[in-house]
């Protein structure tokens, strides 16, 4: 199958199991070659080409993506213009190091950023990284040096990457285990979960329950004035898809404007054009509660390793020598691509395909909630959905199984599906922005056949 059939093809099983006997052969060989950690049973698929949003595996089975390599695929597999890009790019150079000789594509890319970025003030800066969690560490490094103050603010249910800084930030306790000493000076508030506030409260109750929360912050751990910075996903990502409430974001604003905080939003998962809007602080920036800093990566280069951190010039600058930078930061290659996927979501409107997707599958999302009771919490910003598995929806109690079960019959129908949150009872919904109607007709359809089969074993 050329990559462009595959573009507009639907999902189908040609084997009758995945993984099939090509694909069983490399898991086994990946099982002997890679660390444990990375040898996960839960997904046993091995690509041989995408497209849009659909792949084949070594087998033959063409699957629908809904994970979309976790937020980094919003423009699809392989688009022709972001490799066209590449290939001009490689046969000029791959790489340079920015700090000793400059390449037009990062100072571009800077510029168009800067253009865009939702963050507060009129002339800002941007520096590159390669990951989601150097350019949160970065970010909180360079919130510092502006600050001069230590004191970090985190959320419960955030995810802000595996360096030992960003993983004293993200909220797992799982992923942290025996790597510790971490940094002093960071403190965790209840990210704003309305639908699991203490019982009975109404919606303005719930969130006026976590800003007294974060406030405690400064009463129990730490004075204001030594807070450097706090740092919110806007659309919670692997803590269980959950949009903070924007009435919580302005009260949020205020706290940093009246004690010098500087406000960090990480959209390295909700970020380029995934919830409606190029990105979600745009929303935050509607409401007059725009961020000082905004960091993005995946799908900032299709693919390519790239991550990017904004924010007005005097933050920015506030950095002193030597204390940002790295070798492959900014590589031309990851920029080219980045530049190429900016002129396609622009040109062809992405933050309107998300609404277009997002209004489809919620609607359905809905009504499969009107329909199951297993069914508890759905909540969305464009083509950023949650849908949260519950064992009754008086008690919330999550149904992390039956969650593990609808995966497995999904990946078997040929939907690639993903959980999240703390109980790892809700599925994610991360389509590349690029699927068709027909093809999100047919995921949704093979999504409600995989939760009826798991109800009923
Ligand atoms: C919101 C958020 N921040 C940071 C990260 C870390 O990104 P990376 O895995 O590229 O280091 C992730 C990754 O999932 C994320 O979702």
């Amino acid at each position: 199958m050329t990559t462009a059939e595959l573009a507009t093809a639907l999902p189908e099983i040609v084997t009758a199991q995945v993984p099939g006997p090509k694909s069983k052969e490399l898991l086994d060989r990946r099982d002997e070659a890679i660390p444990k950690a990375l040898c996960g049973k839960t997904y046993p698929i091995c690509i041989k080409q995408g497209s849009g949003a659909m792949f084949e595996d070594l087998d033959g089975n063409k699957f629908l993506d809904w994970v979309g390599g976790v937020g980094v695929l919003n423009i699809g597999y392989s688009n022709p213009e972001v490799i066209e890009a590449v290939k001009k790019q490689t046969e000029k150079y791959f790489h340079t190091i920015f700090n000793v000789y400059v390449h037009d594509g990062y100072v571009t890319l800077a510029e168009r950023l800067n253009e865009i970025m939702p963050c507060k003030g009129d002339k800002k800066k941007t520096y590159f990284a390669n990951s989601g969690a150097e350019c949160d560490e970065n970010a909180i490094k360079i919130a510092k040096a502006f600050t001069k103050r230590s004191g970090v603010i985190c959320f419960t249910g955030a995810f802000h990457g595996r360096t030992n800084l960003t993983m004293a930030l993200t909220a797992k306790k799982a992923y942290a285990i025996g790597m510790g000493p971490f940094p002093a000076g960071i403190f965790r508030a209840p990210y704003p979960y309305v639908y699991r506030a203490p019982k009975g409260y109404t919606e303005a109750e719930a969130i006026q329950y976590y800003i007294d929360e974060l406030q405690k912050i400064f009463d129990e751990g730490a004075p204001a004035s030594e807070i450097a910075c706090m740092i919110v996903e806007p659309f919670q990502g692997e803590g269980g898809f959950i949009p903070a409430p924007i009435e919580w974001v302005k009260a949020v604003r205020k706290i940093c404007d009246d004690n010098g905080i500087l406000m960090i939003a990480d959209e390295v998962q909700c970020g380029n054009c995934r919830t409606g809007k190029y990105y979600a602080s745009e929303y935050w920036a509607e409401a007059g509660a725009a961020p000082d800093i905004i960091t993005t990566a995946k799908s900032l280069g299709a693919g390519l390793p790239i991550s990017a951190i904004t924010a007005r010039a005097e933050i920015m600058d506030a950095a002193p020598a030597g204390t940002i930078g790295g070798t492959f930061c900014g590589n031309p290659v990851s920029c080219a691509a980045a530049l190429a996927v900016m002129d396609v979501m622009k040109r062809d409107d992405y933050a309107g395909k998300a609404r277009h997707i997002g209004e489809v599958v919620m609607k359905r999302y809905k009504e499969l909630q009107e329909k199951y009771p297993v069914i508890g919490d759905v909540r969305g910003l464009g083509a950023m959905i949650g849908i949260e598995l519950v064992k009754d929806k008086e008690t919330k109690e999550p149904a992390t199984e039956l969650a593990a079960r609808l995966i497995q019959n999904a990946i078997q129908k040929g939907l690639l599906l993903e959980n999240c949150g703390t109980a790892g009872n809700v599925v994610r919904f991360l389509a590349p922005l690029t699927m068709t109607d027909e093809q999100m007709e047919k995921g949704l359809e093979i999504f409600e056949a995989s939760l009826k089969e798991a109800m009923e074993a």
